[in-house]
């Protein structure tokens, strides 16, 4: 399908037996910030997990792209064909400066010889400082990372995702914790991301979700609800029954 970057077709994961996905079709397209919603359990997780290759689908196909089958694919293979994943579990080093975390970002890139000897090249200084300027942090680039606020760490670590270019990116309750302004700078830098790339959110933060969302796709028992405008889903009642109407809204 034209423009599409990911598409989702029977995708099915079962853990002894019982489906956590089920039969499951979606598409994503380029440049789109998609928010993904449902009540615990739903699935939305391991619907991450299967398009970054933690987890293997048991039935159905993962197309990245033109026609690449990411389904049988190696996590480290997925990461290098553009798709990264941020992990809610923190992964900045804090006894290291924001640019250093970005610095060894880039390095672990080039592998282990660049990293034990290389020195940046002016192009990769280029890229940590542009890096900085999007996520907001050039004036802490030599603050130590466990001075920052949690905001400002996650901030940091969609910065050393950034670092690998990737086309898409997929985030794990990426607000959670933060306060009301940390969220909404959030939404801003997702929504400057996205002009570029694919961004897929995994979302409780219903106020979140309103300011932000251009298409929002509700999960439920490991089939897809519905998908549409954030006024399309709140409306639908199958949406109220199961999720808003049972304090979804309130899901920290
Ligand atoms: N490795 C696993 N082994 C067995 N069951 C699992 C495994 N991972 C997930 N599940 C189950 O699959 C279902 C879907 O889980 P998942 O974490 O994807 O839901 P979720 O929609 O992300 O929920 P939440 O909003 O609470 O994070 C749950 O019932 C969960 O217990």
């Amino acid at each position: 399908m034209a423009g599409t970057i990911l598409y989702l077709e029977n995708v099915t994961v079962s853990f002894d037996g019982f489906k956590a996905v089920d039969s499951l079709n979606t598409y994503v397209k380029y440049g789109e910030l998609r928010f993904l919603i449902g009540p615990n359990g739903a699935g939305k997780t391991t619907l991450l997990d299967v398009i970054c290759g933690k987890v293997k689908p048991a039935t159905g196909r993962v197309v990245f792209k033109e026609d690449i089958d990411i389904g049988s694919k190696q996590e480290y293979e997925i990461v290098q064909l553009g798709i990264g994943r941020k992990f809610q579990a923190p992964s900045v080093f804090g006894n290291l400066t924001v640019f250093e975390n970005l610095e060894l970002a880039i390095q672990k890139e080039r592998g282990i010889w660049a990293s034990l000897f290389g020195k940046l090249t002016s192009e990769q200084r280029d890229k940590i400082f542009a890096i900085l300027e999007t996520i907001g942090q050039l004036e802490k680039a030599h603050e130590k990372a466990e001075t920052l606020s949690h905001g400002e760490k996650q901030w940091l670590e969609i910065g050393m995702l950034l670092v690998q270019e990737p086309e898409m990116l997929l985030l794990d309750e990426p607000v959670a914790g933060m306060t009301k302004k940390e969220t909404e700078k959030t939404g801003e830098l997702l929504r400057a991301i996205a002009k570029d790339r694919s961004v897929l959110v995994v979302e409780h933060d219903m106020e979140f979700v309103r300011n932000f969302a251009e298409k929002v796709t509700v999960m439920h028992e490991g089939k897809i609800l519905c998908e549409g405008s954030m006024e399309q889903v709140q409306s639908d009642p199958r949406v109220v029954e199961v999720y808003l109407g049972r304090g979804g809204d309130s899901h920290a």
